[in-house]
């Protein structure tokens, strides 16, 4: 069964089981698939390809969260996969971040329920023992830029609207500290100090430069150089591996695991202020203005 903080997420957050299918691939790998997250198992490689599919922007809602974290629970506890291509289905967008609309105009249960399921990816992600390699095929800021981020590596490909980064002042919000020490952890304090205070979104060549990305290519490559880097870090024996991401990123996610609660509690009372509750309002209502 899976568990989110010891409760049952599949009934917090009203997702329902059959809402799942469960077929045999090819291959004869289990293929599991629930609405918004695909999965295309390769079993003889070890290699499972996660495609996100909330359209239009695969905003992180929490029903999106909460399947995300019961394929990936799924997938860890699988012997089949060592390894996960994580991707977007919808044409152009990788991720655009955390869903504004979970944010705007709820109580603060509810808050604190996202919240909860944010750190929860986040750390699932961050702690995986499988092999993670991003295949960034659209734009991906903020909350989609931190999923790249805790990859192990990052493949973009090369379109100047697919801009990365960590843009929440924009939006007159602040990344939190596990989002900064990740960022920080990947491309140095002086670049993430400006990249977060400006709230900087790089395109590919930019994002190159700054170690946002491990490598940009054309579009129609991204796969094949996802599956080929893959099978460069497979090549590598796993506990050797594992102990050594482990030994990489134990600290950073103790981090937010030692504060986890207060953590929580500074996001409610933070996203609760009418102040903020503004800035979101008025950032969303931009984002629909913006086709007129
Ligand atoms: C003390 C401190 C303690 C705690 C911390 C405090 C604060 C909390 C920090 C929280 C961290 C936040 C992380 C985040 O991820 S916030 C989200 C940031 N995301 C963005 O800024 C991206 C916004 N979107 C875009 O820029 C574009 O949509 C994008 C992704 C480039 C795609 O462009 P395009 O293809 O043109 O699509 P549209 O803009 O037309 O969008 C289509 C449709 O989707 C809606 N939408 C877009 N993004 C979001 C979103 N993130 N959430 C919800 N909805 C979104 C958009 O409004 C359109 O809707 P419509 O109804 O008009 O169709």
């Amino acid at each position: 069964m899976a568990l989110l903080a010891g409760r049952t997420v599949l009934l917090r957050a009203g997702v329902r089981l059959g809402a799942e299918a469960a077929t045999r691939g090819g291959n004869g790998a289990r293929r599991f698939a629930s609405h918004r997250v695909l999965v295309e198992p390769d079993a003889a490689a070890g290699i499972a390809t996660i495609k996100l599919k909330n359209p239009p922007v695969n905003s992180l809602s929490l029903e999106f969260l909460t399947e995300l974290i019961i394929c990936l629970e799924k997938l860890e506890n699988d012997k089949t996969f060592r390894g996960i291509i994580l991707t977007s289905d919808c044409p152009g967008i990788f991720s655009a971040g955390l869903d504004l609309r979970e944010m705007c105009g709820k109580n603060p249960a509810h808050y604190a329920e996202y919240w909860r399921a944010v750190q929860e990816i986040w750390l699932k992600l961050y702690l995986s023992n499988m092999v993670l390699v991003a295949a960034i095929n659209g734009a991906s800021p903020a909350g989609g830029c931190l999923m790249a981020l805790t990859c192990d590596y990052r493949v973009l490909a090369d379109n100047p609207r697919y801009r990365i980064g960590l843009n929440e002042t924009l939006l007159g919000i602040i990344a939190p500290f596990w989002f900064k020490d990740n960022l920080v952890n990947t491309i140095g304090h002086r670049a993430a100090d400006r990249a977060l205070q400006l709230g900087l979104l790089f395109p590919p060549t930019e994002a190159l430069q700054v170690g946002m990305v491990d490598q940009v290519v054309p579009e129609d490559q991204i796969h094949s150089t996802a599956l080929s880097v893959m099978s460069q870090w497979l090549a590598i024996p796993d506990h050797a591996r594992q102990l050594t991401k482990s030994m990489m990123r134990k600290a950073t996610a103790d981090h937010l695991i030692k504060q986890r609660e207060a953590d929580i509690q500074n996001f409610v009372s933070f996203i609760s202020k009418d102040s903020i509750q503004k800035s979101l309002q008025v950032y969303l209502e931009k984002l629909k203005q913006k086709k007129h």
